[in-house]
C-alpha cells in the first residue's frame, strides 16, 4: 500500500499584462508578469480516490489571477502575491496553503529626445524581479524577493590568487582578470502575520529591490575583487544593513570565464598577460558560487 506523502497543484506560466493610464497626465505605466499559483490542503482524495469535488480547477485558479490583477494593484509584487495567495485560503476552507511565484519582466520607459516617453518601453535585458510568497493558514506569510538575469562584466579590478595548490591544480594565479556573472540575488523577509502587515510595509519592497540592485552593481564595479566569494559577501552584508526586516540575503553567481588566447604562433603575436586583448569567452564549464548571509545573531549552517 502507498500513501500520498506530499501534494500541491495549480496553474503555472500564467502571463499577465496590466496597464495603468493616468488620465490627467496621459502617462501610462505597464507591468508584465508570469505567475504560478500552487495550492495545498485537504486534497488527498483527489489523488487517492478520484474525488474531484475537492479540486479548485487550475482553470479557476488562472481566472482568479486575472480577476485579482484587475481588482488590485499588481505593484508591488510582494503585496499582490500576498493578496492573491491569501484569497485562496480565505475562500476555500479546505485549502490551507497557497504558494505564489511572480516573475516581473523588465519594461523600462523609453527616453526620447531626452524626455521620458508617456507610453513606450524597452526591454533592455532579460533581468527579472521575482517574488515567492507562501501563505500558510495560521502561520502567516513568508516572502522571498529576488533579482535574476542581471548580467555584468568588469574588464579589470578582479584578482584570484593564494588559493589551495596541490597535484590537481593547473590554474595560474592572477592579479588582473576579467570578471563576469549573471546575478541571482534573493532576500528573505521576516515572516508577516497578515496581508495588512504586508501592506503596512509596501514602500520597503521597492526600496529593498532598488537597494539590492544598486549595491550589487556598485560593489561589483568598485570592489577590487579578491574572489567571487569575497565580493558577493560584501554585497549581501551591505543589503542586510539597509533593511532591518530582512532575515537573510543570498547570492548565486556563475563565474563566466574569459580565457586568454596564446597567439604567439602567428608571427610571435603577444596576447597574454599584460598584452592580452583578445580573449575567448567560455560557455561551460563555469564556476558557480553561492552563499546565504544572515545576521550575526543567527547561527550559521555551514
Ligand atoms: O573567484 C573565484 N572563486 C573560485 O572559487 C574560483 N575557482 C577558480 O578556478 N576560479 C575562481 N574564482
Amino acid at each position: 500500500m502507498s500513501t500520498l506523502a506530499a501534494a500541491r497543484y495549480g496553474k503555472d506560466n500564467v502571463r499577465v499584462y496590466k496597464v495603468h493610464r493616468d488620465e490627467k497626465t496621459g502617462i501610462q505605466t505597464v507591468v508584465e508578469m508570469t505567475v504560478c499559483v500552487l495550492l495545498e490542503g485537504d486534497i488527498e482524495t483527489s489523488y487517492t480516490r478520484a474525488d474531484n469535488s475537492v479540486i479548485v480547477a487550475t482553470d479557476s485558479i488562472k481566472n482568479t489571477i486575472y480577476i485579482t490583477a484587475k481588482q488590485q494593484p499588481v505593484t508591488t509584487p510582494e503585496v499582490f502575491g500576498s493578496i492573491l495567495g491569501s484569497h485562496f485560503i480565505e475562500k476555500y476552507s479546505h485549502i490551507h496553503a497557497a504558494h505564489v511565484n511572480i516573475v516581473t519582466h523588465r519594461w523600462v520607459r523609453m527616453t526620447i529626445d531626452g524626455k521620458p516617453h508617456p507610453h513606450s518601453f524597452v526591454k533592455d535585458s532579460p533581468e527579472t524581479r521575482n517574488v515567492q510568497v507562501d501563505v500558510v493558514e495560521g502561520k502567516g506569510i513568508d516572502i522571498n524577493s529576488s533579482i535574476k538575469g542581471l548580467t555584468v562584466l568588469k574588464s579589470t579590478g578582479s584578482q584570484f590568487w593564494g588559493f589551495l595548490r596541490d597535484e590537481f591544480t593547473t590554474l595560474k594565479e592572477t592579479w588582473d582578470r576579467i570578471l563576469s556573472t549573471d546575478v541571482a540575488a534573493n532576500w528573505q523577509w521576516r515572516p508577516f502575520n497578515s496581508v495588512a502587515d504586508v501592506r503596512a510595509n509596501t514602500a520597503k519592497f521597492d526600496n529593498a529591490w532598488q537597494a539590492a540592485r544598486n549595491i550589487t552593481l556598485k560593489v561589483f564595479a568598485e570592489d577590487n575583487s579578491a574572489s567571487v566569494q569575497a565580493t558577493m559577501y560584501k554585497m549581501a552584508d551591505q543589503i542586510l544593513a539597509t533593511e532591518p526586516l530582512l532575515d537573510t540575503v543570498a547570492y548565486e553567481l556563475p563565474n563566466n570565464h574569459y580565457f586568454e588566447i596564446d597567439l604567439s604562433w602567428h608571427k610571435g603575436t603577444k596576447n597574454t598577460g599584460k598584452d592580452a586583448e583578445v580573449y575567448a569567452p567560455q560557455s561551460n564549464p563555469n564556476g558557480l558560487i553561492k552563499c546565504t548571509v544572515g545576521r550575526s545573531s543567527q547561527k550559521a549552517k555551514l
